[in-house]
């Protein structure tokens, strides 16, 4: 792990007993105190990681009227964009991506003919992201001695791909990308064709996310934050557009809680020092009532929505 002023960076790439122990302990050592780390993941190809790119620079390239139909009932998880306070913002969300039909059915409303090449593109790379975040989730579930829970969680979680476009701001304009927020959902897992993404650290402090082929984000929130009964806090980021000459495109896989399940913390993790901080909820009321995924966009908190 790094200095004070670096984010911890984890190498996921080796496997074995060993490596999985020490792993764990980054990880839960790395969330609890930064809400978020660097995963080095080498098991997407290149080749994998270029092709999605392109999917989507495809996708992004689509009129804006088609983009619009990319609609989904809960807030934030289809179509944005052209939004007054991130004008160089766009993004579309394909709920359910790891399954091969739900990929295609949302693909099919955007390409009325067909684009087998880009759901299966979207779907394997979501895939693959989602085994990274199934392993983190894992070593969660240990470190805090849950294990018995972990067939619950992984059965109860459902996954949002999201892509998003950052366009080069123009001479004058803002560089604002995306204004400070913390996450909602479980986890999310995201990869940047280029720098823009930057953490706050629990010292205020911004550090700017380093770019690499084989380097994925994984940032916690507000969902995990009350399944661990406070234990991991979701990490404050932001998107700026600095020195940019090209548009960003950045794709991440959202994890969250699927919708009807009403989820608490383990009994294990409350006591006299950890009170219950949440009575249980079902992530997806919380999103439609709350209006957005994003914390400190949407005005309601989990806290006035359920907090004790
Ligand atoms: O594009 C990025 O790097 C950040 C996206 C993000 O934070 C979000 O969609 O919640
Ligand atoms: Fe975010």
């Amino acid at each position: 792990m790094g200095s004070v002023h670096d984010l911890p960076v984890i190498d996921f790439s080796s496997s074995g007993t060993t490596e999985w122990n020490s792993v764990k302990s980054q990880v839960q050592e790395a969330l609890e105190e930064f809400g978020c780390f660097k995963a080095l993941f080498n098991k997407i190809p290149q080749d994998q990681l270029q092709a999605t790119y392109k999917a989507v620079e495809e996708l992004f390239d689509l009129p804006v009227q088609t983009k619009m139909l990319n609609y989904s009932p809960y807030p934030t998880h289809g179509y944005l964009g052209r939004l007054p306070a991130a004008p160089l913002y766009e993004s579309l969300g394909f709920e359910n991506a790891i399954i091969p039909e739900e990929a295609e059915k949302l693909t099919n409303i955007l390409w009325p003919q067909g684009n087998p090449n880009f759901s299966k593109t979207i779907q394997a790379f979501s895939v693959s992201v989602s085994e990274l975040e199934q392993l983190v989730k894992t070593m969660i579930v240990q470190s805090l001695g849950l294990e018995k829970y972990k067939d619950e969680i992984m059965n109860s979680t459902n996954y949002l791909l999201k892509v998003v476009k950052y366009d080069v701001p123009k001479t004058g304009e803002k560089n604002i990308g995306m204004v400070s927020h913390e996450d909602r959902n479980l986890m999310t897992i995201l990869h940047q064709n280029n720098d823009g993404l930057e953490i706050q650290t629990k010292t205020g402090e911004w550090i700017r996310v380093k770019t690499s082929p084989d380097s994925f984000f994984v940032l916690t929130g507000e969902s995990l934050e009350a399944w661990t009964n406070g234990r991991v806090q979701p990490a404050p980021h932001r998107v700026m557009m600095t020195g940019s000459s090209e548009p960003r495109y950045s794709i991440a896989l959202f994890s969250f809680f699927k919708a009807g399940y009403k989820f608490q913390a383990p009994e294990e993790l409350v006591d006299k020092e950890h009170p219950l901080l949440y009575k249980p909820f079902d992530f997806g009321e919380f999103l439609s009532f709350s209006g957005s995924q994003m914390r400190s966009i949407s005005n309601i908190t989990l806290k006035t929505y359920c907090g004790l």
